[in-house]
């Protein structure tokens, strides 16, 4: 039975988690298989009544489940997520960006980003003056390497040739160093190898899309991840997995949406995609495919909330999404 950590976090975490465990008892139901879901605080709320935002018993409730699933942490993320990723090593930040059929999405957009996960900027190390900050970027060979063959290895095994490393070399002696690295592991890996600048990618993800997958640095990855929301229908849409050896945290891109926090309005689809990545990656991808092809239906059905277009409340989405995949569940050979 997979243990699986569930962390709802702050703001919208909570109205949406509410939507994605009637998905995840519908999976278990149908795929006859018991999933033991254990819950964990951390975040802003957690950080005010307890004083830290990441308590010991909430990492060793990751530590000792087979997966977790995350929803987002407010103004405390670096005391959350950077540790988390951090600590567990988990060195692949995967972020498929894949449109749905919702408006404001452009149809047949399928890129994703692999973003190293583990240090450049976030490292939190430096210094603060009075008129003058310090962040030290730190770029390593070991883990540009393992981002980098993570990348091909994965655009291999779906068919993506179009693989595209990106970086700032021209200014950047850490990128310097991520290219050396990357154009060797490309021809190991038998890719063509195939560069760009950053600021040229970001203003091609807007143009004309030449790439399938872009494996870049940390900072970078998270910037371009929010260009690429902004193609398949916003943030509400778009989800991830942080990826290490033999562990991995399942969360959408999105933050704690303060300013629809309450309202129950938040898009669940997000963590929804992200459930069924977590069952891909705990080896049940009948059940991923499944959760995937009854957002697929609910979308064309308009049973969505009111950032890509629709009118239903949170809890509404994941009811809906249940439902559908109860009534094509028969179908697909788990
Ligand atoms: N991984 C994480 O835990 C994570 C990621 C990003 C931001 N944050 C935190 O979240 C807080 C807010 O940050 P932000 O405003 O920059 O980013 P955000 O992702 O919370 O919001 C950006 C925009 O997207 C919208 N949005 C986000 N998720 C949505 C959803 N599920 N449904 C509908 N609309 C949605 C918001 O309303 C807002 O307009 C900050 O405290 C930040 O530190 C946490
Ligand atoms: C909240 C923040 C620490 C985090 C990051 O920068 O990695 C977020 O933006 C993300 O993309 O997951």
């Amino acid at each position: 039975m997979p243990r699986i950590a569930v962390i709802p976090g702050d703001g919208v975490g909570p109205e949406i988690i509410d939507a994605v465990i009637p998905v995840l008892e519908t999976l278990s139901d149908l795929m006859n298989l018991p999933l033991d879901l254990r819950f964990f605080e951390a975040g802003d709320e957690t950080k005010r009544k307890r004083g830290v935002a990441l308590p010991e018993e909430t990492l060793n409730g990751v530590m000792n489940s087979d997966a977790t699933l995350m929803v987002a942490i407010g103004e405390s993320a670096r005391e959350v997520i950077l540790p988390l990723r951090q600590k567990l090593d988990l060195y692949v930040n995967l972020r498929p960006a894949k449109s749905y059929p919702v408006p404001r999405a452009i149809p047949g957009f399928d890129l994703t980003i692999v973003r190293e996960n583990t240090e450049d900027l976030y490292v939190m190390s430096g210094w603060r003056g009075l008129d003058t900050a310090v962040d030290l970027r730190i770029i390593t060979r070991r883990a540009s390497e393992r981002i980098c063959r993570f990348g091909y290895r994965y655009a291999r095994e779906r068919g993506k040739s179009r693989v595209y490393v990106v970086h700032k070399a021209n200014v950047l002696g850490g990128c310097m160093l991520f290219r050396e690295v990357c154009s060797r592991v490309a021809e190991e890996e038998g890719f063509d190898y195939r560069e760009m600048y950053v600021d040229s990618a970001a203003m091609r993800i807007a143009m004309d899309r030449p790439f399938d997958v872009i494996i870049t640095t940390n900072m970078f990855g998270d910037i371009l991840s929010d260009l690429a929301a902004a193609f398949i229908g916003g943030l509400g849409m778009y989800p991830s997995a942080n990826i290490g050896e033999s562990r991995a945290i399942f969360e959408p891109v999105h933050g704690t949406a303060p300013e629809i926090a309450g309202k129950n309005i938040a898009n669940p689809m997000a963590t929804i995609l992200s459930a069924a990545m977590m069952m891909g990656w705990l080896g049940h991808e009948g059940g991923s495919k499944l959760i995937e092809e009854a957002v697929r239906r609910a979308c064309e059905l308009g049973y969505t909330t009111p950032d890509v277009g629709g009118s239903m409340r949170t809890k509404e989405v994941g009811l809906k999404i249940s439902e559908i995949m109860r009534e094509i569940g028969g179908s697909i050979n788990f």
